[in-house]
């Protein structure tokens, strides 16, 4: 490889939820968090382990609408948790998931900033706009806006949020104990916002946060998601949706850079990362048959359960289709839910498949199909890296237990800190600085 670091980068995607139960049965090694998962302890230890084993940042998803999934039915709000993994952890950037939807922008803003301050400038926003209806029904909408107007008003919500927080210059804050003054309000811009969707006038009354800017986190890889990423992004959340295929990733990332430079942003300041779920054990053998274990049987109530789950993703009805036969085409770029991810399900859709037939090839989130021994499973991701160009990968489990975390940490992070190709020890404090290290 040609002078390129080869470093890349680590982090976590999970939910404040009761991992215990995710599976839809009580799962084997949850210990005492099956029950007592709400206080937090288990998220804390994690965050501690990600820590000490240098991953960029842990991510918490949040979906606002009730869910009929057994695990998800209940879960803690993920801003909640920001400030005490903060302070368990040292370097561990932390994003929390807040829809553009339902918090207004000056909201957002101050809590953001708010949480950039007690992490000392390890916060960071995942921007969801939000698919399911149920949800705007919480809110006391009517309905969600259609995917395009979503990431139209997104745009428009980011853009008002980042000029809130570039609001107040670096040194507003004078301090000055001979005059008693505090802050210099000749240096706390008061923004007149007229936008299409949305309207601000005055100022965050809170001072400039440790980054200036949260770390922008975003997960859509639609057209209109790659745009919106490219414009904003620090880092991109990547499923292929179980695609196992090196082209399909470093196309997403050729892509999404390709819109960067066009608009004239530095394209290494964005890092996708791959979600993975690498399944290892002593043998290559049995991590493979634990591999294929974690695929569910086609069982008339998994198949009740994936058409509902793939409605509500796609935001499309497919209850109403005879599983015998071909579904009719679906023009993806149409449906309100989230596209990129609908398309793992439907991307082998030929016309000649029938219904029942494709969702036994669904792929999972997992973006590489990733079994066996933690030496085998770091060759991988070293070859993908190689392959892709960067910029690293997005750990992620169902159910997860802390069984799993160790392996992932003790086991296989090691290997691939020898072979130089993770960090060993953080150098900067503040996560916007770790992810553009390298
Ligand atoms: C890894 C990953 C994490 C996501 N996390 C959330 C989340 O926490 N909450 C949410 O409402 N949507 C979440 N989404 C959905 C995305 O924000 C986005 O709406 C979806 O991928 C559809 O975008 P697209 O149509 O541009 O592909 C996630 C998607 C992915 C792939």
């Amino acid at each position: 490889m040609s002078g390129r670091d080869k470093r890349f980068h680590l982090a976590w995607f999970t939910n404040a939820v009761p991992h215990g139960w995710m599976d839809g049965k009580a799962s084997p090694w949850a210990g005492n968090d099956i029950t007592e998962w709400m206080t937090g302890e288990f998220l804390i230890d994690m965050a501690r382990s990600l820590d000490r084993a240098c991953f960029d940042y842990i991510m918490l998803e949040d979906h606002v609408a009730f869910d009929h999934m057994a695990g998800l039915t209940a879960r803690l709000d993920p801003i909640s948790m920001m400030p005490l993994m903060a302070e368990a952890t040292t370097g561990l950037g932390v994003v929390a998931t807040m829809s553009t939807s339902f918090y207004p922008p000056f909201l957002l803003a101050r809590t953001a900033a708010s949480l950039d301050h007690l992490t000392r400038g390890r916060m960071g926003w995942n921007i969801v706009t939000t698919s399911e209806h149920e949800a705007a029904h919480a809110f006391g909408m009517e309905a969600q806006p259609s995917h395009g107007e979503r990431y139209e008003r997104a745009a428009e919500y980011t853009d008002l949020v980042c000029q809130l927080w570039d609001g107040w210059d670096p040194d507003a804050i004078v301090m000055n104990e001979e005059t008693g003054q505090y802050v210099d309000p000749s240096k706390v811009k008061r923004l007149d916002f007229q936008g299409k969707y949305y309207k601000c006038k005055g100022a965050l009354n809170i001072a400039r946060s440790p980054q200036g800017r949260p770390v922008l986190c975003q997960a859509g890889t639609s057209e209109r998601g790659r745009d919106f990423s490219a414009k904003y992004a620090d880092t991109i959340l990547v499923s292929t949706g179980g695609a196992n295929d090196y082209g399909v990733m470093k196309e997403i990332r050729d892509d999404i850079r390709s819109r960067a430079v066009k608009i004239g942003r530095d394209p290494d300041e964005i890092k996708l990362l791959y979600m993975i779920t690498p399944i290892m054990a002593e043998s290559e053998a049995e991590a493979e048959r634990l591999w294929h274990l974690r695929k569910p049987p086609l069982t008339p109530a998994s198949i009740k359960g994936m058409v509902e789950g793939l409605s509500r993703l796609g935001q499309i009805d497919l209850t109403q289709y005879d599983l015998d036969e071909p579904l009719p085409f679906i023009d993806i770029t149409k449906l309100d839910g989230h596209q990129a991810t609908f398309n793992s399900f439907y991307r082998s859709w030929d016309g000649k498949k029938t219904f029942r037939e494709m969702l036994a090839r669904r792929g999972g989130v997992s973006s590489l199909d990733l079994f066996g021994t933690p030496t085998q499973v770091a060759d991988r991701m070293e070859e993908a890296m190689e392959a892709i160009g960067g910029d690293g990968f997005l750990l992620q489990c169902r159910p997860l237990t802390r069984r799993y975390i160790t392996e992932v940490t003790e086991g296989l992070v090691p290997i691939l800190q020898k072979r130089g190709l993770v960090r060993k020890k953080y150098e900067h404090t503040q996560l916007r600085d770790n992810l553009r290290e390298f």
